[in-house]
């Protein structure tokens, strides 16, 4: 006791007004006799079977296939999330169970192509589910927590997305081109030093720092430092991994997002939204400041005072600012990490793309120290290259409610949803060698059939804004790697690892580098 300014000192505290009531009840507890606990179990243990019944056999989709597990307990997918791997899991199980599988009581899960128009570019609301993306707690509701479109709509009068429009963008080109020149730095760095490198983890770097530039006009600085300053990036994994299980179980979720835990600072979020709120403060100060996200944010809060939209204010700043940093960082990571580790176990792919670029460069273009944007969008295959990596490994699974698809009517209520991770590798859709990366696919005749399954960005109006900075990134990063080094892994004969979260994060791929002589 004594320390009310520490957070222990906090927790002391509110210990000691805790502590009476709870032992109150726990005494209460024990002076249970025998025979009533035992019946109490039965009651309890009577009613847990009763739902489980229920759920297996009394609901609309019971029909449905699944594990056994899944149809009564969300538990079962949750310890999919948990594992990491769900996205295989659900492929797994398509492939056995065909276009729905039961994914729990209450959700099914859709890989079959009506499902995209139907659950996508409809205007129907989404899953409950999303009620999770409030940062730090639930006084700063995020866009993406909005389940109604049209409500959506009216709050994104005010909380504009202007800042992601190409042309707005591409005002920032300049400073990715600096990132980017920091990046080759560090692989010279290590080309020089003939030390092994850590490509994934400066990749996250790199986006990251862009995200802060795009949206605060200010670096995190992890390019600077060549580290996870402050443990923010992997902080941001754990927050995945809190947001895709406590979405289910909202009311448990408050235990950790509430006001008090905010104050206490404790919490996964806390310290990416305090990153955040100190950028922000600071970009608030910053008259140097350029035509970021904030700009175009601040003038959204005016607006709303203006017109009296009180559902847009400072706090929504924030977690707009945060649905940034865990939105747009990572994601671009994976989407660099998978054509660079997926190109080294196909080498005719990093030199079909070399060889791209040395034509280009043979008539005047691609040159410079960062190649530009202009250059980029003239490498067809390049671009195929891309889009496959983002084919690969898809980040996001998104659900709906009440709709009917290839002839099923599912009721209101039922959470329907499509794993990008699934219907983007499904052999029915892409092909015998759906899982394989082949960048020449993108060419064949059946592409604009199959691309109506390519949802790595989401579609319709819950989808990315993000991802023309996305695209800029990845494919000048893409280019300008390719043209000026040769890479190869240090032990061939081991996989990469991934986990697949909220976002899907690559990792453990080591790699010697060295400068390319041209
Ligand atoms: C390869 C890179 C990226 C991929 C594959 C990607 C994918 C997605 C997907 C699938 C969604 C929809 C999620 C859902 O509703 O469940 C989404 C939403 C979002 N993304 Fe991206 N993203 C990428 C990069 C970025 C970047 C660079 C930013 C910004 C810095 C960004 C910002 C956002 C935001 C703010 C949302 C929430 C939008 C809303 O619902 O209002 N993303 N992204």
């Amino acid at each position: 006791m004594g320390r009310p300014d520490t957070i222990l000192g906090k927790f002391e505290a509110l210990a000691s007004h805790l502590s009476q009531p709870l032992k109150t009840a726990m005494d209460e507890l024990q002076n249970i006799h025998w025979p009533r606990k035992t019946a109490l179990v039965a009651v309890i243990g009577l009613l847990v079977g009763l739902v489980a019944l229920r759920r297996r056999y009394l609901t609309p989709i019971s029909h449905v296939p699944g594990p056994f597990w899944a149809s009564i307990t969300r538990l079962w997918h949750v310890s999919k999330i948990i594992g990491g791997k769900q996205n295989y899991t659900l492929l797994e199980l398509h492939e056995k169970h065909g276009h729905f599988v039961r994914v729990a009581h209450n959700e099914v899960s859709v890989c079959h192509p009506d499902a995209v128009k139907a659950l996508y570019l409809a205007p129907t609301r989404k899953g409950k589910w999303y009620r999770i993306f409030v940062f730090p707690d639930w006084r700063y509701p995020a866009a993406i927590s909005i389940l109604d479109p049209r409500e959506k709509a009216e709050f994104m009068k005010y909380m504009s997305n202007a800042g992601f429009l190409l042309h707005n963008v591409l005002q920032y080109e300049g400073t990715i081109d600096e990132n980017i020149a920091k990046l080759k730095r560090w692989m010279d760095r290590h080309a020089v030093e003939g030390r092994q490198m850590d490509l994934d983890k400066f990749f996250t770097y790199m986006a990251f720092d862009i995200t802060g530039e795009i949206t605060f006009s200010k670096p995190f600085g992890f390019l600077d430092e060549g580290k996870d300053v402050g443990g923010a990036i992997a902080t941001n994994v754990a927050l995945q991994i809190f947001l895709c299980t406590f979405g289910f179980y909202r009311w448990a979720s408050w235990a950790l997002c509430n006001p008090l835990v905010t104050w206490t600072q404790l919490a996964p979020v806390g310290h990416i939204v305090n990153t955040s709120m100190r950028a922000i403060a600071e970009r608030q100060k910053n008259p140097d400041a350029k035509f970021d996200m904030c700009s175009h944010w601040f003038r959204g809060i005016q607006k709303a005072k203006k017109e009296g939209f009180g559902n847009f204010d400072e706090r929504h700043l924030l977690s707009a600012a945060v649905s940034n940093l865990g939105a747009g960082s990572d994601t671009v990571s994976c989407g660099l990490q998978t054509f660079v580790y997926q190109s080294l176990r196909k080498p005719a792919v990093w030199q079909r793309v070399r060889d791209e670029i040395d034509a280009a460069r043979k008539q005047g273009r691609c040159e410079g120290e960062v190649v530009s944007w202009e250059d980029v969008q003239q490498l067809p295959y390049l671009d195929a290259a891309c889009k496959e990596a983002l084919r690969l490994l898809a980040p996001v699974s998104i659900g709906k409610d009440g709709v009917t698809i290839a002839g099923q009517h599912f009721p209101e209520g039922t959470q329907m949803s499509i794993n990008p991770g699934v219907i983007q590798l499904s052999k029915e859709i892409w092909g015998p060698d759906a899982q394989e990366f082949v960048p020449e696919r993108w060419f064949s005749p059946d592409i604009e059939r199959q691309s109506k399954c390519f949802m790595p960005w989401g579609l319709g109006w819950g989808s990315c804004p993000g991802q023309n900075l996305a695209k800029v990134q990845i494919y000048k990063t893409i280019a300008t790697i390719v043209r000026d080094y040769d890479i190869k892994l240090v032990d061939p004969s081991k996989e990469w690892k991934w986990a697949a979260y909220f976002t899907l994060n690559p990792r453990d791929w080591p790699v010697y580098v060295t400068q390319r002589k041209y």
